[in-house]
């Protein structure tokens, strides 16, 4: 098996998800005064992102990320600390300002597909049990943040090799939810 394609750290060793797992506080980097998020639930669709905007560990070619709903999601430490990383993004990354790192992103758009979701990043806790990740998302977009287009083939293998199908926006069944929200704002498709 090769290993020489650094996707995530937690990627290596995939987490299979604990029935009844109920969630687990988030901590930042910092070494005093960390952000803590409490997390009341288990995530759902965890994949890893390449896109340039998700915060990635040191190293890492792509994050790890999941949603679970805005109303399990809660500061409970130096929330003073948080800023919004790009407040004219859809997703509202709400990172440290000391260690930078994002400890939750929202979506404050109501007519969104995924309003009511917030996106987390479940290694930041040492609860073991979170769902682990399904799929590799905008895996293309490493090219914007460095990687070598030649060596795409070898880290979409090694994505396959592990579990991670790659595909270079959502899965097909997420980008399909997204347009079928669209289509259904629209009026162009009725319920069956
Ligand atoms: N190629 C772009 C893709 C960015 C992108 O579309 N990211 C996705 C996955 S996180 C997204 O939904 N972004 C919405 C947002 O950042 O608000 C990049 O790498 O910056
Ligand atoms: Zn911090
Ligand atoms: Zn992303």
């Amino acid at each position: 098996m090769s290993t020489a394609v650094n996707i995530h750290p937690a990627v290596d060793n995939i987490k299979r998800a604990d029935a009844g797992f109920a969630g687990g506080t988030l901590t930042c980097l910092c070494a005093s005064n960390p952000v803590t998020v409490q997390i009341t639930g288990q995530v759902a669709h965890n994949h890893v992102c390449g896109c340039t905007k998700c915060w990635k560990p040191a190293g890492a070619l792509f994050a790890q990320v999941a949603v679970v709903g805005r109303d399990k999601v809660r500061v409970t430490a130096n929330e003073d600390k948080l800023q919004v990383v790009d407040e004219s993004a859809t997703i509202q990354r709400h990172a440290c300002r000391d260690c930078g790192v994002h400890m939750y992103g929202r979506i404050e758009n109501t007519g969104h597909a995924f309003y009511g979701l917030d996106f987390v990043h479940t290694e930041l806790s040492k609860e073991s049990g979170w769902a682990g990740p399904e799929f590799a998302a905008f895996v293309s977009s490493i090219i914007e943040a460095g990687a070598r287009p030649e060596n795409m083939g070898a880290i979409r293998a090694r994505l396959t090799e592990i579990g991670l199908p790659p595909y270079d926006a959502l899965s097909p069944p997420l980008m399909d939810a997204i347009s079928t929200h669209v289509a259904k704002t629209r009026g162009v498709l009725k319920d069956a």
